[in-house]
């Protein structure tokens, strides 16, 4: 079924485009609900599937199949193809191949950070034209400062691509780190949104619909933006909010959360929607029903 997808798909492309102008394009046609692939070996024994590669593969191309018609965004969890090594990351491949293939974009989940000049290593795997793993964007950890990411943004902006920085991140852990304030009083999430708007500007005031720079806001983190001085609006990039969904974030805590950079969010959900496989109609129905929530807005 699903395994021919992956061998008719081009083994990469030339964005010609802003990853914002194709992001904007896509969630005009799908929709802004980002639907992730991550196969746990929980979600594969639900699904009837063995925890090896062969399991992996099944479920992950189902998923793509099944669930990129009705998303804006398809976003695979590098983790659980990492988890079964080379192969694993070989079925990763296969993914970010099929879901281009089914005229979709795809996030690379991987959040990688290091020190600029090995981030220029992860920018050219998840980010370069060529690169088996590169998708349309990948998410990345600032821990390491934001300027480190500087390597990521370049390549990200040359190859038409995209990055999503974690800034509020959906667990609770992440306010030791997020929360604490610089001398200044400058927060570390605000100064992550800022770093943001600041690359994001240029490429708005060239005409692109939004930049490439995102962050990741979780759906469960309240007034939190406010509180820490975050504006989401002036970041004039998308804006992925996972948490929406099992983490129990929902339309209406999205809508709280981002406020008036609703038009530049991509609520994502994974086991929400993966726990209806494996039926294909079944998983369809269950993004149809996120997507709808998100639209309507909640109460
Ligand atoms: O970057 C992410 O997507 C992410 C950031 C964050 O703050 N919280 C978060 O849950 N995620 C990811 O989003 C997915 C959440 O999955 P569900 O809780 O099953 O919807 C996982 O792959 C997480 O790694």
């Amino acid at each position: 079924m699903s395994s021919g997808t992956a061998d008719a798909a081009p083994a990469s492309r030339t964005p010609s485009r802003p990853f914002g102008d194709r992001l904007a394009e896509a969630i005009d046609a799908r929709g802004r609900l980002a639907v992730g692939i991550d196969p746990h070996a929980a979600l594969l024994a639900a699904w009837g599937l063995r925890d090896d590669v062969a399991g992996l593969r099944e479920f992950a191309l189902r998923s793509v199949e099944a669930l990129a018609p009705h998303a804006g965004v398809i976003k695979p969890q590098a983790a659980f193809f990492e988890r079964h090594g080379s192969a694993g990351l070989a079925v990763l491949e296969e993914v970010v191949s099929a879901v281009r293939a089914a005229g979709g974009l795809s996030i690379v989940d991987a959040k990688r950070g290091d020190i600029g000049s090995t981030m220029q290593g992860y920018a050219d795997a998840y980010l370069r034209e060529g690169s088996p793993l590169a998708g349309d964007a990948v998410t990345l950890s600032t821990y390491l400062g934001t300027s480190s990411l500087a390597p990521a943004f370049a390549t990200a902006a040359a190859n038409g691509r995209g990055v999503f920085v974690l800034c509020l991140t959906s667990n609770p852990e992440g306010a030791q780190v997020q929360h604490a304030r610089e001398a200044d009083g400058t927060s570390v999430a605000a100064r992550v949104a800022r770093t943001a708007a600041q690359h994001n500007a240029a490429e708005v005031a060239a005409g692109a619909a939004m930049g490439s720079v995102g962050l990741v806001v979780g759906a469960t983190v309240g007034g939190a933006a406010s509180e820490l001085g975050v504006d989401l609006e002036a970041v004039a990039g998308p804006l992925l909010v996972p948490g929406f969904g099992a983490q129990g974030g929902t339309a209406a805590d999205v809508r709280a959360v981002v406020g008036g950079a609703f038009p530049f969010c991509l609520p994502s959900t994974s086991r929400g929607v993966l726990g209806a496989g494996p039926d294909g109609g079944a998983l369809a129905a269950a993004a149809q029903r996120a997507r709808r929530e998100i639209e309507e807005g909640g109460s």
